[in-house]
């Protein structure tokens, strides 16, 4: 879907990876590895739950698009995609689905 943002994120980031790090935040994370991308993603995450925990609305919708950003260069440096991520998310849903016919609570 070319018109979702994540998609259009996804597709930007996988382009900047190989880009200069002197003008491309991707890069320049990209080139400091994989542990600081992770490191960066938990911060991020311990920061949108300050938020969170603090009632900041608007904090909390900025951290989270911190988080998203973040974790969509780390599954970039994995070689994994949103598609991934969905095709995981529909498998779980449809495991629900089987879990409910049977009686089954979660
Ligand atoms: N969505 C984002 C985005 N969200 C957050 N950030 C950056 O993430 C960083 C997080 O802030 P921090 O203060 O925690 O980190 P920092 O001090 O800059 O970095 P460190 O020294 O801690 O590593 C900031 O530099 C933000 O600019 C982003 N940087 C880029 N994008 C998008 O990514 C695409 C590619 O960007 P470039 O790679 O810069 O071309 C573009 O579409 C951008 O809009």
């Amino acid at each position: 879907m070319a018109d979702d943002i994540l998609d259009t994120l996804e597709a930007v980031i996988r382009d900047r990876r190989s880009g200069d790090p002197a003008a491309s935040y991707v890069a320049k994370l990209t080139a400091k590895g994989r542990a600081k991308i992770a490191q960066k993603l938990g911060e991020e995450a311990v920061e949108a739950a300050i938020a969170a925990v603090q009632d900041d609305r608007a904090g909390l919708t900025g951290e989270a698009a911190d988080l998203i950003f973040h974790l969509l260069v780390l599954l970039a440096d994995m070689d994994l995609s949103l598609d991934d991520v969905r095709a995981e998310l529909a498998r779980r849903e449809g495991v629900s689905g089987i879990d409910e016919k049977a009686g089954r609570a979660d």
